[in-house]
């Protein structure tokens, strides 16, 4: 079967980063609600984000350590279709926003160098189990602070039968996006700095590459 890798670009600040993203094959667009983050929106800027995207393009939102009230809050202004949980929170947390928030979420668990493969097994596991509303997980770097780092994790920890599910991410980059796509095969890729041109700020000409790439690489997979 055919496989074609979802791609995400997360940390959309400005209009013009948004419709780039969007003509160039993006099938998502993340939107960080982390106020230390140099990529941090609004959720009044968001919505004026969203309202320019065409249908069938996800409105992810991005959330690190907020609680259900500001979840439901930033959902009432910005009609965002997907949560991701970025932080470290709970299962039960994230199930209580999302259903607070009457959203489906992905769920971020940080690889770092004492990962075992094991460990994602049994992350994936307690999620599935804990909530009807977790729709994925996304593998990001362990690093201090909470991500956006563009620092890559060890690929090989990733079990084979788990990689078809998940959102691969941390540290993508138009320089690593062939060889990601064809030995992970994930169901999706997510990408924050690897397509900037400084924080918060895209480049036009990075995305364009960068989804050229994995879908290069898709074609040369199937
Ligand atoms: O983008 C951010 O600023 C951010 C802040 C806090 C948590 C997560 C954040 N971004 C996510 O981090 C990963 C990896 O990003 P990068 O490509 O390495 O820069 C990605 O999932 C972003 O959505």
């Amino acid at each position: 079967m055919t496989h074609r890798t979802r791609i995400k670009i997360c940390g959309i600040t400005r209009e013009q980063d948004l419709a780039e993203a969007v003509a160039a094959g993006a099938d998502a667009i993340g939107f960080v609600f982390y106020p230390k983050s140099p990529r941090y929106v609004t959720p009044q800027r968001a919505a004026e984000l969203i309202r320019l995207l065409p249908p069938f393009i996800t409105a992810v939102g991005l959330f690190v350590n907020a609680s259900a009230d500001e979840v439901v809050a930033t959902v009432q202004q910005a009609p965002l279709s997907l949560l991701q949980f970025h932080g470290d929170e709970t299962v039960a947390q994230c199930d209580s926003a999302a259903n607070a928030a009457n959203r489906p979420f992905i769920r971020a668990m940080r690889v770092g160098t004492a990962t075992v493969a094991d460990d994602l097994i049994k992350y994936a596991h307690d999620y599935r189990a804990g909530s009807r509303l977790f729709a994925g997980l996304l593998l990001d770097t362990l690093v201090d602070g909470y991500g956006g780092s563009g620092k890559v994790f060890d690929w090989s920890l990733i079990p084979k039968e788990l990689a078809p599910q998940v959102v691969l991410s941390g540290g993508l980059s138009v320089q690593n996006a062939t060889d990601a796509v064809v030995r992970v095969r994930p169901y999706a890729v997510d990408i924050s700095s690897g397509v900037e041109q400084s924080k918060g700020i895209k480049d036009v000409a990075k995305i364009r590459a960068f989804i050229a790439a994995v879908r290069q690489a898709d074609a040369s997979s199937n």
